[in-house]
């Protein structure tokens, strides 16, 4: 949609909490779905409001987030003090880059996630899965979401630079977990604070693991093949731009920063809602893992299985609904004058868009608390889901770079869980609160039964 071909402006301003928001601020803090809940419960769609020197925009309606995220995306960039959070990490890579810079990287790296790639990596999925499920052996209980962050690792490490040994991976989780505490406290602060500050010592160890790590699988390809293997790093080393130029070195321990961390900790966060999803709903279980069996018998998933369980591709969606891991995507800053449901916001204004309200609106999604795969099947008839209300992996041309990898593998683990064991909840357990730590997180650790098939 054009903007000049939208309706005249509503001269009147959205309606919103007044004052400077120091309170909300440290309220979103503290609670940031519940906050933002409240304010749309209490303003309606449009929620206008400042904090300290900023006007901020938080957007629910389905037509209201495709006119931002897809009608507007030139206007827009990423808010500068998420990015610069970010950046430490992930430096200047397509997660973090805007305009020119973004779109060149962009196109260099959309051929490495392509669905014809990612089947390519199914086998080395299988074999991660295969390891990782393995490793439960009979265990009557076991910390499901440990578990899959550790699957999820090694997925990306097979597919990244082909290694099936992830010697240090404990450490590496634990560093990556650091990085997100400390993310989601800067923040809430207009500068961090530089490495060597005593109370960054954390961060800054977390950081110098991580990049021994990235630099160290780099270094070692450079120096034997030159990157000409079969995996993400080494279509990232040949990839070029429009004018024949690939990434420099910094470049290629960027990218590969953001897929090694981007590239796990989203799908482990989505597989153990998952997990929990199957464990307090077994008649459901009980038919995906049916339609599992009656596909594969005891064999391995391939790629070419994975379209043939409909079932279970739909109870990802319905989790995804449910608790998706971006629950709130980064927040985007105008550039220059953009209209969104019929109100014109001047340059330099905040957007939030938060996909786990959208997700639980019953507008969109009716009984939106109830977990219900078969909503999302709509050749049987159920109802056809507006543009706009399911959007786990966001929307417009930064939609999430790796959502056909994710799922496959989400396919492929699930699959062979399912093949071998029967997810359970534990006597007097409650149901876990959903956390938001950059991505959404149960509250506390999340252990599952299992059961033997
Ligand atoms: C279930 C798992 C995943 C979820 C829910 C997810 C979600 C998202 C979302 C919502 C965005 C857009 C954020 C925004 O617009 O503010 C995004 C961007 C991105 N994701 Fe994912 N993601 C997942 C898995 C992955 C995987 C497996 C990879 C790579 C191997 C990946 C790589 C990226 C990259 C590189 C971007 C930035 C794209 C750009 O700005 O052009 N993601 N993801």
């Amino acid at each position: 949609m054009n903007t000049h071909t939208l309706p005249s402006v509503n001269a009147a301003l959205p309606p919103g909490p007044a004052g400077l928001g120091f309170d909300r601020l440290r309220a979103l803090r503290l609670d940031y779905l519940g906050n933002v809940r409240a304010w749309h419960a209490q303003y309606g769609d449009v929620v206008r409001q400042r904090f300290v020197h900023l006007v901020d925009y938080s957007f629910l309606h389905p037509e209201h987030i495709r006119e931002i995220l897809v009608a507007s995306h030139e206007q827009l960039i990423r808010w500068e003090r998420g990015t610069e959070v970010f950046a430490s990490a992930h430096g200047h890579s397509v997660l973090v880059a805007e305009g020119a810079a973004w779109k060149r990287q962009r196109q260099m790296l959309q051929p490495a996630f392509s669905p014809k790639r990612v089947e390519g990596f199914v086998p080395r999925m299988v074999e991660a899965a295969r390891d990782g499920i393995a490793a439960w052996g009979d265990a009557p209980v076991i910390d499901f979401e440990g578990a899959m962050t550790q699957t999820t690792m090694a997925v990306i490490m097979r597919a990244l630079f082909s290694r099936a040994d992830v010697q240090q991976g404990r450490d590496i989780a634990a560093a990556v977990h650091d990085l997100g505490i400390e993310a989601m406290k800067e923040f809430y602060w207009p500068v961090s604070a530089p490495l060597w500050a005593p109370w960054k010592a954390r961060k800054r160890r977390a950081l110098q693991l991580l990049d021994r790590f990235i630099e160290g699988e780099i270094q070692a390809r450079l120096a034997s093949s030159g990157g000409a293997q079969d995996d993400l790093l080494g279509l990232m080393v040949e990839a070029q731009d429009a004018s024949g130029h690939g990434l420099d070195p910094r470049g290629l321990r960027d990218e590969c920063m953001t897929t090694f961390l981007a590239g796990h900790e989203t799908t482990a966060a989505a597989l153990t809602w998952w997990g929990w999803c199957m464990a307090s709903h077994p008649e459901e279980q009980a038919r995906i893992a049916d339609e599992v069996g009656s596909v594969l018998g005891d064999r391995a998933p391939t790629a070419a299985d994975l379209a043939l369980m409909p079932r279970l591709a739909r109870s990802f969606k319905e989790s995804l609904r449910l608790y998706p891991p971006a629950a709130a995507l980064f927040s985007r800053r105008t550039t220059a004058p953009v209209r969104v449901a019929g109100y014109e916001l001047p340059p330099g204004s905040m957007i939030r868009l938060t996909p786990a309200l959208t997700h639980r609106d019953p507008r969109w999604f009716e009984d939106p608390e109830a977990f219900r795969p078969e909503r999302f099947d709509t050749a049987s008839g159920h109802p056809e889901i507006p543009r706009g209300a399911w959007l786990p992996f966001g929307a417009g041309p930064r939609v999430c770079l790796g959502s056909h990898f994710a799922l496959t593998e989400m396919s492929v683990v699930a699959a062979q869980i399912l093949q071998r064991h029967a997810l359970h909840v534990l006597p007097g357990q409650a149901a876990p609160a959903p956390r938001l730590d950059i991505t959404l997180r149960p509250d506390a650790a999340l252990h599952l039964g299992l059961r033997r098939r």
